[in-house]
């Protein structure tokens, strides 16, 4: 049996472009959530890694439309010190669907920086105010980056601000992103009047206010990925028009959505499908947990490039 190929995170960075995989992402995000059980992707499994404050998740998922079986294995670490290693680091494995053979092992630590960005801005074309001038970015590691990289490709913010906990962190940000960028030295100053705010925080208790908050704003919240973590506080949640990724997954992994009681109005895919209207003029929160099947499609995309240049 022939060995499954290895593909590093360079060339996984080299070969997944967001013009191929957001509109891939976009119509899985539909399948997911049309009802016709068309995509086969259960709750990831966390199991906590107590004495190192950390967390491995196993994230399983498969889509008869793009005749892709896989799972992702992502470990991630909360850290009081900076580190030279990423906080997330991920793996994707490949499967052919068919008979269940492993076809590749990928880096998937580069997938999860792009995959998740490219969701929030898929969220974003639908549920942005008309008028969004103004890009706030809390939070300065790698989410960060990715949501800087796609955003200012795919809109045109006049103004984007960051905030980060550390001047360090910051200044990291500032140097790594090919654009201007507004340094704001208070949560408070990088969102008032802010279109849209991408949070992307490894925070634990809430940092986004809504007496903060312009009404008619678009909220990315992409950070909080445990039942009792917090990136917003419980007013905006409630008062926010809510949209997940998944109605599955928020329910049992989003502190956001269970400790705030805020209702969920919709699932991305439902307003992909035009099941569920984008309701742009009102606040708007989309609540990002992270999905199988946007890392599977992301893989299959690497694999069928990578296998295109053999
Ligand atoms: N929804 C998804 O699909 C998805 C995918 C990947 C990562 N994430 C989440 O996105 C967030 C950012 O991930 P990343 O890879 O950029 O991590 P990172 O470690 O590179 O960056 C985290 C940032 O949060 C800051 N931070 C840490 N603790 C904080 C606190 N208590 N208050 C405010 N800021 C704090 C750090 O200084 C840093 O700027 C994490 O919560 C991660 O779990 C979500
Ligand atoms: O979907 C993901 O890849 C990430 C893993 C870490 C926790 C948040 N979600």
């Amino acid at each position: 049996m022939a060995m499954p190929v290895l593909i590093s995170a360079e060339t996984v960075e080299k070969l997944l472009q967001y013009g191929e995989l957001v509109p891939r992402l976009e119509v899985a995000l539909g399948k997911f959530s049309s009802g016709k059980g068309e995509i086969v992707q259960p709750v990831r499994s966390v199991l906590a890694i107590e004495k190192y404050n950390g967390y491995l998740g196993v994230m399983p998922a498969y889509s008869a439309h793009d005749d892709v079986l896989a799972t992702k294995i992502v470990a991630f670490y909360q850290r009081d010190q900076p580190s030279s290693i990423p906080a997330h680091q991920a793996s994707v494995l490949l499967f052919d669907p068919e008979h269940g053979t492993l076809k590749a092992v990928m880096d998937g630590t580069v997938i999860t920086e792009k995959r998740t960005a490219a969701v929030s801005a898929i969220a974003t074309k639908f549920l942005k105010p008309v008028q969004a001038d103004v890009l706030c970015i809390l939070g300065s590691g790698v989410q960060a980056v990715s949501h800087y990289e796609i955003f200012t490709e795919m809109f045109s913010f006049k103004e984007v601000r960051v905030w980060g906990r550390t001047k360090e962190n910051v200044d990291r940000f500032a140097q790594t992103v090919r654009g201007p960028v507004r340094v704001c030295s208070s949560v408070k100053e990088a969102v008032l009047g802010a279109d849209v705010i991408v949070t992307v925080t490894m925070a634990t208790e809430p940092v986004l206010f809504a007496e903060w908050v312009k009404p008619g704003a678009h909220i990315n919240a992409v950070g909080a990925c445990r039942p009792d973590w917090r990136e917003l506080d419980d007013t905006l949640m409630k008062s926010a028009v809510l949209y997940v990724d998944t109605r599955e997954g928020a329910m049992k992994e989003s502190g956001d959505v269970i400790l705030s009681g805020a209702e969920i109005f919709a699932e991305l895919g439902e307003v992909v499908n035009g099941d569920k209207p984008a309701l742009h003029e009102k606040t708007t929160v989309f609540k990002s947990l992270g999905m199988g099947i946007q890392d599977a499609v992301a893989a299959k995309l690497v694999f069928d490039s990578w296998n295109a240049q053999q």
